[in-house]
């Protein structure tokens, strides 16, 4: 039975594991993303704060978006939509960007195993993750975006154009992709300790 014992603030009982938005990145604007791809550029992806690759755990070629004028209008798009989301769903402290956005593309046997964009180190900071899905669906197989929400795994959709914001500590993954490729573009927007 849920009560309503405020210690002063409104309670707000309107969070959600994830949320999504369509069309909010246009096909033009998307493929305008995938044009900042640049093959020398290109690493392969390691998990934050471990300098050695592991294969294991992830697999998949990135990139990080310096924040140029150019591109300004990306950060701008993401920064606005997470403000919007995290005031209607998770009031949590915000500040901003503190790590660049990641352009992600994932070939085949490329994954992304059960994680948390939290952590100790130099991820402890971040608060909200979001990804944009910048493949159309039919372009791969397998490389869903899953959450494990209370020992169910949920899939994210799939939609090119989709923006998908999650609380950072959620467990997800990206499950390998058997044909095709799947591109996305991931940012994490950082704030004060957790209180
Ligand atoms: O590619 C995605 O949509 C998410 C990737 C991911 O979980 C991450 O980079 O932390
Ligand atoms: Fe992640």
């Amino acid at each position: 039975m849920s009560i309503n014992y405020s210690f002063g603030l409104p309670l707000k009982h309107n969070y959600v594991d994830f949320v999504y938005y369509n069309g909010l990145f246009l096909p033009h604007e998307t493929d305008k993303i995938l044009n900042f791809w640049d093959d020398n550029k290109k690493i392969k992806a390691t998990l934050s704060g471990q300098e050695k690759y592991n294969d294991e755990l992830r697999k998949s070629s990135v990139q990080f978006i310096e924040n140029t004028p150019e591109n300004d209008w990306v950060y701008n798009r993401l920064a606005n939509l997470a403000i919007k989301c995290n005031n209607e769903r998770y009031w949590f402290d915000l500040l901003g960007f503190h790590q660049e956005l990641q352009l992600t593309r994932y070939s085949e046997g490329d994954f992304f195993d059960w994680h948390l964009d939290f952590g100790p180190g130099e991820i402890s900071a971040r608060k909200l993750s979001i990804t944009t899905q910048l493949s159309d669906s039919d372009e791969y197989e397998g490389g869903d975006l899953q959450f494990m929400i209370n020992q169910k795994i949920v899939n994210a959709p799939r939609e090119k154009g989709t923006i998908i914001v999650f609380p950072s500590f959620i467990m997800h993954r990206v499950t390998p992709i058997t044909k095709g490729e799947r591109k996305s573009i991931v940012g994490w927007v950082s704030g004060p300790p957790f209180r």
